[in-house]
């Protein structure tokens, strides 16, 4: 089965493309810049034109959550006006797409996890995006499957695991938010789920579908279950101090709740992710293996290191 993924170098492309690395029955094409660019729709679809996938994942996006505030019309043209782009040329081919969003289409203000026919009511510009890009590309695309997941990690790019352990590499104690609850999702499980979906007979379903780690946490829950492994292993770790969001201003302010429901997607492809807590481990154990071989804590003040 040929696949083309939208994006090099993200973290969920970079997963995919390990993945499939391991099976034989599928050819994955990953399109991105500077010749495939969501801001340049005609790019876009000379691209998959060419390329005649039998299924698209569109895992590209504009995904910096705080500059989106700033950057509004980049963001609205590469999540929306480009997913649809995506999704059109995907209906040309008269094939699927498996379109990657977000738990941050949700306000955050209900007290239990987000089912997938739950109001979206997005409180920042990036959330705002990504709902429209949900519509974009149903509209246009009836072979579709939204794919909204949550706090994504991996051993790849830009994420709050390798973050908290850039920042425990040069100081003590951090201060992390406590009052932001989530799902974790390894973009490792992530890619597996994708490939799930894009090889399973119910492949022309349509509709939305929640998929996360499983188990839920707040960020400074997050980042302790980070450095408990981190220590153990010989990496770098630091104390956390459990703070609210009021005393970490960020431009955008995040849900308070963004727990994901997974319970549709494991009943329509008895797939559950693991625990959150393992696949920590597993990406903090490569990270540390790459990043961090030969660590040995500076040492600080009054304490054993
Ligand atoms: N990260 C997270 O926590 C979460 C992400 N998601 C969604 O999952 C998907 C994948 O996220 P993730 O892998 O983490 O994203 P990353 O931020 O790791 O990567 C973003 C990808 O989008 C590509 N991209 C950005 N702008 C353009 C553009 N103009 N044209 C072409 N490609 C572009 C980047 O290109 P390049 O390769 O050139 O850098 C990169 O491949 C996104 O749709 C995101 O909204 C959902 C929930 C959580
Ligand atoms: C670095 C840092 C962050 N934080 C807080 C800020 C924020 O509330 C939370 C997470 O910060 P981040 O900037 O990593 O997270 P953020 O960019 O909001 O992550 C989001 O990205 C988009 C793309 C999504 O789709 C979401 O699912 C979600 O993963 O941790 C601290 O409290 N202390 C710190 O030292
Ligand atoms: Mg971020």
């Amino acid at each position: 089965m040929k696949i083309l993924v939208t994006g090099k170098n993200g973290q969920v492309v970079t997963s995919l493309v390990e993945a499939a690395a391991y099976m034989d029955d599928i050819e994955l094409i990953a399109v991105g810049r500077p010749d495939f660019d969501l801001a340049d729709p005609p790019s876009v679809r000379q691209t998959i034109l060419a390329v005649k996938p039998e299924i698209v994942v569109s895992a590209a996006a504009y995904t910096a959550v705080d500059r989106a505030e700033d950057e509004r019309n980049l963001a609205y043209a590469v999540n929306v006006t480009g997913a649809a782009a995506v999704a059109e040329a995907a209906a040309v081919l008269r094939v699927p797409i498996i379109h990657l969003s977000t738990d941050y289409v949700f306000s955050g203000t209900d007290p239990y996890p987000y089912l997938e026919d739950d109001e979206a009511e997005p409180k920042t510009v990036y959330g705002y995006t990504k709902l429209r890009s949900e519509r974009a590309v149903a509209s246009v695309n009836p072979r579709h499957i939204i794919l909204r997941t949550s706090w994504v990690y991996s051993p790849f790019g830009a994420n709050f695991v390798r973050t908290m352990l850039r920042i425990a590499a040069e100081r003590d104690s951090i201060g992390v938010v406590s009052d932001q609850w989530g799902n974790p999702t390894s973009a490792l499980d992530l890619a597996a789920a994708i490939l799930l979906v894009a090889t399973h007979p119910a492949r022309h379903y349509s509709g939305i579908y929640h998929l996360a780690g499983t188990g839920e946490t707040n960020w400074s829950g997050f980042a302790r279950h980070i450095f408990d492994v981190s220590r153990a292993l010989g990496g770098p770790f630091a104390d956390v101090e459990d703070i609210r969001s009021s005393d970490y201003r960020t431009r955008a302010k995040r849900p308070a709740n963004s727990c994901l429901s997974t319970d549709k997607f494991e009943r329509v492809f008895g797939w559950r992710a693991p625990s959150w807590q393992a696949s920590v481990e597993t990406v903090v154990r490569r990270i540390i293996d790459r990043d961090y071989p030969n660590y040995s804590p500076q040492p600080r003040d009054g304490q054993e290191v």
